[in-house]
């Protein structure tokens, strides 16, 4: 079933003296089947965030439209947006966004909170995720009192306590060691194994390469996407280093 489907999408940013324009996304149209995992790349300044909080609702596009489960984010009222988003999408940042002020249950819980959920609901979903997460034992323990990759693990725990239909993720290896980043995807792919739909923006070849598929942006348009098929992840590693060379020579592909 496809879950989300993005049309045409156009965004302009326009300076406050409205003398400057930049086209940061000229016409992007994908379609995204429930249970994918789909990576986007695209050099830096290819639009890639703008995509992210477009499809975050964080932000509204110039033209196009962006439709999740059936419903076109134009037609949600700006002061339901929130309740939507907290509804739908969870999101993983690169930089975790944890509160030090909160244990890490705390911050797993915090959209729960946010979206009025019973304690009891709450406590019932919290444990088997922590388990999956591998942050059972941390707990009561604040974010300054565990590593990158905990942290991390938090992070996703918080995206996915809500089961959102799209887990949005933000160059989510970014701050993270070789290991950690490891983890980390080998728990992505594990989510989706189990079902979830990840949208992932990345710079990482490696991180890239555990996706079902890749979207690459050039020049504000979906410029040629690759799926992983029965590609091992080496060849799928291989697949999108040449095409981001051929990108970065300003070569043909096709989307
Ligand atoms: N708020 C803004 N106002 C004006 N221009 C912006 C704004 N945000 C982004 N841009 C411009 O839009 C274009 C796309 O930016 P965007 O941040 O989406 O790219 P990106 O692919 O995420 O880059 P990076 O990989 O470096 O994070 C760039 O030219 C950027 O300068």
């Amino acid at each position: 079933m496809e879950l989300l489907e993005v049309r045409h999408l156009k965004k302009t940013y326009t300076n406050r003296f409205g003398t400057n324009q930049v086209q940061a996304l000229r016409d992007v149209s994908f379609t995204i089947e429930e249970g994918e995992f789909t990576a986007v790349m695209g050099e830096s300044g290819s639009g890639k965030t703008t995509l992210l909080n477009l499809l975050a609702s964080f932000d509204r596009p110039t033209g196009g439209e962006i439709i999740l489960n059936g419903l076109s984010f134009q037609n949600i009222r700006e002061k339901d947006l929130a309740s939507y988003r907290r509804k739908n999408l969870g999101f993983v940042f690169q930089d975790f966004n944890l509160l030090d002020t909160l244990s890490v249950k705390d911050n797993i819980f915090l959209p729960l909170v946010l979206a009025g959920a019973k304690p009891e609901e709450m406590k019932k979903r919290v444990m088997p995720l922590a388990k999956v997460l591998r942050i059972d034992d941390l707990m009561e323990k604040f974010p300054y009192e565990i590593s990158g990759g905990q942290k991390q693990r938090t992070a996703i725990a918080r995206a996915l306590i809500t089961e959102p239909r799209l887990v949005l993720a933000d160059e989510p290896t970014g701050a993270l060691d070789s290991r950690a980043s490891n983890e980390l995807l080998n728990m992505f792919e594990q989510i989706n194994r189990a079902g979830q739909t990840i949208l992932m923006v990345t710079h990482s070849t490696k991180a890239a390469s555990h996706a079902g598929r890749v979207l690459f942006i050039k020049d504000g348009i979906v410029y040629h996407q690759i799926y992983r098929g029965d590609k091992s992840r080496e060849e799928m590693f291989k697949s999108i280093s040449e095409t981001l060379t051929v990108m970065a020579s300003g070569g043909k592909t096709y989307a």
